[in-house]
């Protein structure tokens, strides 16, 4: 590569509210078109706009999870342009005062650590949806005033990979927090990513190109190793670079030109004067930031230092998090940690990803799987067994039933094993001989003996201990 790559990266994620930022509509997806709107969103005259309390709350959870500092004096400021998306002819945006500025979050790409500088986190309002047909083009304004929330980073960024393992990191954290649903391919979390090339040692930015909402993060990293090949010829061949917009056709696998931008669009931002400036109380805000869900980072330390996962297989975990929250009630019922989290990672997760379910529709109880492991430990059953049992509880049934139903349920009375023992005994008088020799091997191969009577279902310790006894009687 003869060029350093620079790369910021916009995500816009809607906030799952029960309502729009500024009016009373419900927050809906996939619903009938036009039936979750009111005057407000369609922009009505004469309506007042009311900030949601519960999208600022969200904000500033995201905000805290993404170390920023935050602004306790929330305004918002018109963003001016015309387009049959946006009914007001203006979004209510925060252009001067965002309610986040300075943060920073850490990436991990290969096992290297880096720190990605978030520059803002602002609120704003989600624009209605535009369908082309045949007949015409539709508008449907279920979409418009969504809340939103757009996270801009500092040019932090230097490869397609870094890139993806940021979105993928930003996403995680906003759906620990519960904030959003995050779904990239119903656009809930979008993603504009902006590439520059210049010269090794520069300290100036070069033109930028921008591919606009990115709906997976796989095409993220994609998108932006495309244009970095593109750039790189341009340059190479002496050309300029334009600044422009452009967006990843997924089936060419390209970045396709959508506008070329002439300098900066003027959008006339100015205050809003219907939302005056709200002071929030610090309380307010502390109470929402000391009580944050636990992030991922945080659970994979625990996961960590506490249970003595590896690296990768806690990164697994909470890279899933239904599946780690099942992990989690696993382990309020076993302190076999270790081997609570092969059965979740290898053998749950082959068995949902084999029948495409999610772990959360599943009939298997935690606590059942956690009874299974700990009679694994205490080899009441065996590994093979416990394949056998795991492939019935994970369709609801209970470890104990089927481990009796199986048959494999344990010998631990004494006085049966004792008559096992002397059927076996009175079999081997050899073995009897040996062991008044000193021969020790010898009750090893009397256990086996009784194991194999009782079809392996006497317990080994048990009938250990019982068979010394009965020795020593001879
Ligand atoms: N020359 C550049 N090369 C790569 N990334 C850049 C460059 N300049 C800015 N960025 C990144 O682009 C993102 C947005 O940039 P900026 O704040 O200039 O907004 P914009 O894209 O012009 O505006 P809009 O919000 O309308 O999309 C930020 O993440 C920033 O770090
Ligand atoms: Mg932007
Ligand atoms: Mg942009």
């Amino acid at each position: 590569m003869n060029f350093e790559v620079i790369i910021g990266i916009e995500i816009h994620c809607e906030l799952k509210t029960n309502t729009k930022m500024f009016s009373g509509a419900p927050v809906g997806f996939a619903q009938k078109p036009n039936t979750c709107t009111n005057e407000i969103d369609l922009g009505m005259p004469g309506v007042l706009p009311c900030v949601n309390k519960e999208a600022v709350a969200s904000a500033i959870k995201a905000c805290s999870a993404l170390n920023c500092e935050i602004d306790p004096l929330v305004k918002f400021d018109r963003k001016n342009y015309y387009y049959s998306d946006l009914p007001k002819g203006y979004q209510i945006t925060q252009q001067f005062y965002p309610i986040g500025k300075n943060g920073t979050i850490k990436i991990n790409v290969d096992g290297v650590e880096k720190d990605i500088r978030i520059n803002r986190i602002h609120m704003e309002e989600d624009t209605a949806k535009q369908f082309h047909h045949v007949d015409g083009s539709y508008l449907d304004f279920n979409r418009a005033g969504t809340p939103l929330i757009e996270i801009v980073t500092e040019p932090d960024m230097r490869t397609g990979k870094e890139a993806a393992a940021y979105v993928e990191e930003v996403r995680n954290i906003l759906y620990y927090l519960g904030v959003s649903d995050v779904k990239m391919e119903e656009g809930s979390l979008r993603c504009d990513v902006n590439i520059s090339l210049r010269p090794y040692g520069s300290d100036i930015l070069g033109a930028k190109s921008e591919i606009k909402n990115l709906n997976s993060i796989n095409n993220v990293q994609k998108a932006i190793e495309y244009e970095i090949e593109r750039q790189n010829k341009i340059l190479l061949s002496g050309g300029v670079v334009a600044q422009a917009t452009l967006r990843y056709d997924e089936s060419a696998r390209q970045t396709i030109m959508m506008r070329k931008k002439e300098g900066n669009v003027d959008y006339k931002y100015f205050p809003e004067p219907n939302i005056f400036p709200i002071q929030l109380e610090q309380a307010f805000i502390d109470n929402i930031t000391s009580n944050l869900a636990q992030l991922p980072q945080q659970r994979k330390e625990l996961y960590m230092n506490k249970y003595g996962l590896n690296d990768y297989d806690a990164q697994q975990l909470i890279s899933n998090k239904e599946l780690s929250d099942f992990y989690n009630e696993v382990v309020e019922h076993t302190s076999e940690y270790k081997l609570a989290a092969n059965w979740v990672l290898v053998e749950l997760n082959g068995y949902l990803n084999k029948n495409s379910l999610n772990v959360t529709k599943l009939q298997l109880l935690p606590e059942e799987l956690a009874i299974m492991i700990n009679m694994v430990t205490q080899k009441e059953i065996s590994g093979k067994q416990a394949k056998e049992v795991f492939e019935e509880i994970v369709l609801g049934k209970q470890t104990k039933t089927v481990v009796k139903e199986k048959g494999m349920e344990q010998l631990s009375d004494e006085g049966a094993i004792i008559t096992l023992i002397n059927d076996v005994l009175s079999a081997n008088p050899q073995s009897i001989e040996d062991y008044k020799n000193g021969k020790d091997r010898a009750v090893g191969f009397l256990v086996g003996q009784v194991m194999k009577l009782s079809k392996g279902q006497a317990n080994p310790a048990m009938t250990n201990k019982l068979i010394v006894e009965e020795l020593k009687k001879r």
